[in-house]
């Protein structure tokens, strides 16, 4: 069936209301029947003056916890660990509640507190604070399981980072190697993403880049240069580097049945609401979003000191958008940021 052309005017208005928000740049990339469509504006650089560029890369946030949802789902197609067994049966006494599964932690449904609202509730110290520290994935566990629970195990969903480290410390018990060598050999190489990489903890991005810029809380203090760091406060969780063009390779790829069985990616886009108005939803490591077209889109959403990034695709896998613009602690440059994807997918507004 036909579908809307993208609305291209509506892709650069989005991208210009992000910089009107505070955001120095901002760039999409559009995949779709009639070819690959990108839009930039302002610069990825603001002391060197070098315009945004969608051949850059940049920090992927959460979007990362879709990469680490795709490799365990790998390996629960694999038979190496199952959806509904206790954490604890691979990960002996990690966690207090032998109750958690290893799908609570996919849904976000495990009740496990997320460290990250305390560990940034003051932006900018916070950041400073562990940009350049290397946690193990127990310490961070640990920093969680110092909170209370948010939820009995499956009772709700309740986003948090901490879902996603444990995912990545079952890849790593499960497979006896490193998270890096599984999105490597599960994920990158497979799909040829010569710009994605998981180098944690190295602060420095490779190859041509985009540099993040954080808002600190105080109103009209300058933008901190956040483009450095290890990100290792997030790991599987959002660690991940990559571009536009491998992330519109890589949703495209998963929802066209590249990486996962049928029936795992029947898991995986099951998915429940977490908005009131019912239009966002998450399943397993994959949010969807039902667009006022009646579009729906799964893929991830990103936000890591300095970046915000939309990743979605079509579930037929033949449109994708990746958007990205390079400041964070400032909701409203995500909010209009996501306004690329009604654009995108619904096209132009019927008259
Ligand atoms: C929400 C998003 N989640 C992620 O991408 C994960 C990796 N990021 C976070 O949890 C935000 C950490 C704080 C960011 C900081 N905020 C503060 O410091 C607020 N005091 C910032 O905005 O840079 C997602 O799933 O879409």
């Amino acid at each position: 069936p036909a579908v809307p052309a993208p609305d291209l005017e509506g892709v650069t208005a989005a991208l210009n209301a992000a910089m009107a928000n505070g955001a120095p740049g901002a760039m999409a990339r559009f995949t779709g029947p009639d070819g690959v469509r990108t839009r930039t504006v302002g610069v990825r650089d603001r002391v060197s003056g070098e315009a945004m560029d969608t051949r850059a890369r940049f920090r992927i946030g959460s979007v990362s916890k879709t990469f680490s949802s795709v490799v365990l789902l790998q390996l629960v197609d694999e038979g190496r660990l199952e959806l509904d067994a206790p954490v604890n049966r691979y990960l002996p006494g990690l966690l207090p509640d032998e109750r958690i599964t290893v799908r609570h932690l996919l849904t976000h449904r495990s009740g496990l507190a997320d460290y990250t609202d305390q560990m940034f509730a003051r932006t900018v110290p916070g950041f400073e604070a562990v940009r350049n520290r290397v946690f193990s994935p127990q310490e961070l566990v640990g920093l969680s399981l110092a909170l209370p629970r948010t939820t009995e195990p499956g009772a709700a969903y309740k986003y948090s980072n901490t879902n996603f480290v444990v995912v990545g410390m079952l890849i790593e018990k499960t497979t006896g190697t490193s998270l890096a060598r599984q999105y490597e050999r599960r994920v990158i190489k497979p799909l040829n993403l010569r710009h994605t990489s998981y180098v944690h903890p190295e602060t420095r991005i490779q190859g041509q880049h985009v540099r993040g810029y954080l808002h600190p809380d105080e109103e009209g203090a300058p933008l901190v240069d956040s483009t450095e760091q290890t990100v290792s406060w997030a790991q599987a969780a959002g660690a991940v580097i990559s571009d536009p063009a491998d992330l519109n390779t890589f949703t495209t790829a998963l929802m066209r049945g590249r990486l996962l069985s049928p029936r795992m990616m029947d898991a995986m886009t099951t998915v429940t609401p977490t908005d009131a108005a019912q239009t966002r939803f998450y399943g397993l490591g994959l949010r969807r979003y039902d667009l006022s077209c009646g579009t729906q889109v799964y893929g991830h959403t990103g936000t890591v000191q300095g970046f915000y990034t939309y990743a979605f695709a079509t579930r037929d896998g033949r449109r994708a958008l990746s958007a990205m613009a390079n400041t964070s602690n400032r909701g409203a440059v995500n909010t209009v940021l996501g306004g690329t994807l009604e654009a995108a997918f619904c096209g132009k507004p019927a008259k």
